[in-house]
């Protein structure tokens, strides 16, 4: 399939497609190469005016398009493809974005031999920081990932992983911006226990989450070794460690996880 610049339609361009969207224009994918569809004129209408491109029905971007996003709700995505599936020549490529559903669900329903690349990213991309795990399924060959690569990589990170880690993928990274925005949630409330001001709490927490990222990221230091250089013997910190060990925050974390990849798992077989 070659370099980048293939027409890619979005279909479905609700939150994350517009994110593929606009991420791929700041990335400077010209907009006459991008068409998104959508169910509802008045989202067609939105996304036309805010980005300059093209809305059109699903079966238009079947053909006109190279590249055939999927971003959908996996709920949705049987019918979408009872749609579009037996229109889509077999030298599209189809990328998914559908947390828990297979290639092999895209594949049987599609014309032999179409190539269908999984994706899973997540809402960061909007600040070009995303995590997207981008696995090959039947008939997807390298070249097919390195041009999903190439529309995911403006977005931020990409890693490629075998397709049977991509329920555990989207319930550490896809679902993971969630987790980490719900622990900053609490602790600006734990500040106003503490009497803080909310704007206060608010502005001291995220600035400490942006701060321990960086430093997770950059220093090449392990979690534990950052976690013990702030914890004093005798101090404040170890207090609130004890605190979160009793009250299962570990094993809390564990058992969510474990529930968000089996959530994806059922979702796959609800789709079939
Ligand atoms: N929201 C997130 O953080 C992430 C979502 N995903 C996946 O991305 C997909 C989309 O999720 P969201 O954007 O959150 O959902 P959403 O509900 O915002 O977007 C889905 C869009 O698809 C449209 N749609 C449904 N059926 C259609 C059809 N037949 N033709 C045209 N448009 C149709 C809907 O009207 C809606 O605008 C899901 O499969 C989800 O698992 C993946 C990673 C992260
Ligand atoms: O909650 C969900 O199902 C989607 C998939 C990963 C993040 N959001």
């Amino acid at each position: 399939m070659g370099s980048a610049r293939h027409t890619v339609a979005v279909i479905g361009a609700g939150k994350i497609g517009e994110l593929m969207l606009s991420g791929l224009l700041r990335s400077g994918w010209p907009a006459q190469r991008l068409l998104a569809t959508a169910r509802r004129p008045v989202r067609a209408e939105e996304l036309a005016t805010r980005y300059g491109v093209r809305v059109v029905d699903n079966l238009t971007a079947v053909s006109e398009a190279a590249v055939l996003a999927i971003a959908v709700k996996p709920q949705d995505a049987g019918a979408l493809l009872d749609e579009i599936g037996p229109k889509v020549p077999a030298d599209k490529l189809v990328v998914s974005l559908c947390a828990g559903l297979p290639t092999s669900f895209f594949s049987r329903r599609l014309p032999e031999g179409t190539p269908v690349v999984r994706v899973m990213t997540n809402t960061p991309a909007l600040v070009d920081q995303a995590m997207s795990a981008i696995s090959a399924g039947a008939h997807a060959t390298g070249e097919h990932l390195a041009l999903a690569e190439e529309m995911f990589a403006p977005l931020g990170a990409t890693l490629r992983v075998p397709e049977s880690q991509q329920d555990a993928v989207t319930a550490l990274s896809g679902s993971g911006p969630a987790y980490f925005y719900l622990l900053v949630e609490a602790m600006i409330d734990a500040g106003i226990l503490l009497g803080l001001p909310r704007q206060v709490a608010h502005e001291l927490i995220v600035q400490t989450a942006i701060g321990s990222a960086v430093m997770l990221r950059d220093s090449g230091e392990h979690p534990v070794k950052l976690r013990e250089a702030v914890t004093s013997p005798a101090g404040t910190t170890i207090s609130a460690v004890r605190e979160l060990e009793k009250h299962g925050v570990r094993a809390a974390l564990l058992a969510a996880l474990e529930a968000a990849r089996d959530r994806a798992r059922e979702l796959a077989a609800q789709a079939d």
